[in-house]
């Protein structure tokens, strides 16, 4: 369980087409542990099988927040949404993300590693993982997200 202290726990995974990127946002934050959830390679793999125990650990408050990673992002994002408490995000610019903290408080950041340049992913990361979620009406509405999941 995430005690807040110490070092950022982030649950990051990939498949095989956000491998690479996956390595790269792993290598830009040092200051992070990363639980990686694999793929460990650029073979071919399902996505739902490094998604899924990726996204199950935010739900379950092993780790604060999960990233994950896919060809155009849309597996991981269908995937991870599929797990009760997860709040996941497709962020293809920074803007996004930062709406994606304030306004949703996703737990999730979804990246694709074959539509974004890995330079700006990284770009993306930080922004994301810096902003705090904003409350106020935009927790009216994550508490009515919880309840349609009941
Ligand atoms: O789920 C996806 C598309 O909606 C992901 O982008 C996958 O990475 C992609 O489908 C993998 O494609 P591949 O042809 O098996 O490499």
């Amino acid at each position: 369980m995430f005690d807040g202290g110490g070092k950022m726990k982030i649950a990051i995974a990939s498949d095989h087409a956000g491998f690479e990127m996956k390595e790269a946002i792993k290598n830009a934050f040092p200051e992070i542990e990363f639980v990686d959830f694999g793929t460990h390679n650029t073979e071919s793999m399902d996505y739902p099988d490094t998604g899924f125990p990726a996204a199950k650990a935010v739900a379950e408050k092993q780790c604060e927040k999960g990233i994950l990673i896919c060809g155009s992002g849309i597996g991981m994002s269908i995937t991870a949404n599929k797990v009760k408490g997860i709040r996941a995000a497709l962020c293809g610019n920074t803007d996004v993300a930062r709406l994606s903290r304030l306004h949703n408080d996703a737990n999730i950041l979804v990246l694709a590693g074959r539509f974004t340049a890995i330079p700006y992913a990284i770009e993306i990361t930080k922004v994301w993982l810096n902003t705090p979620f904003e409350g106020g009406r935009h927790l009216n509405r994550i508490n009515k997200i919880q309840q349609g999941e009941r």
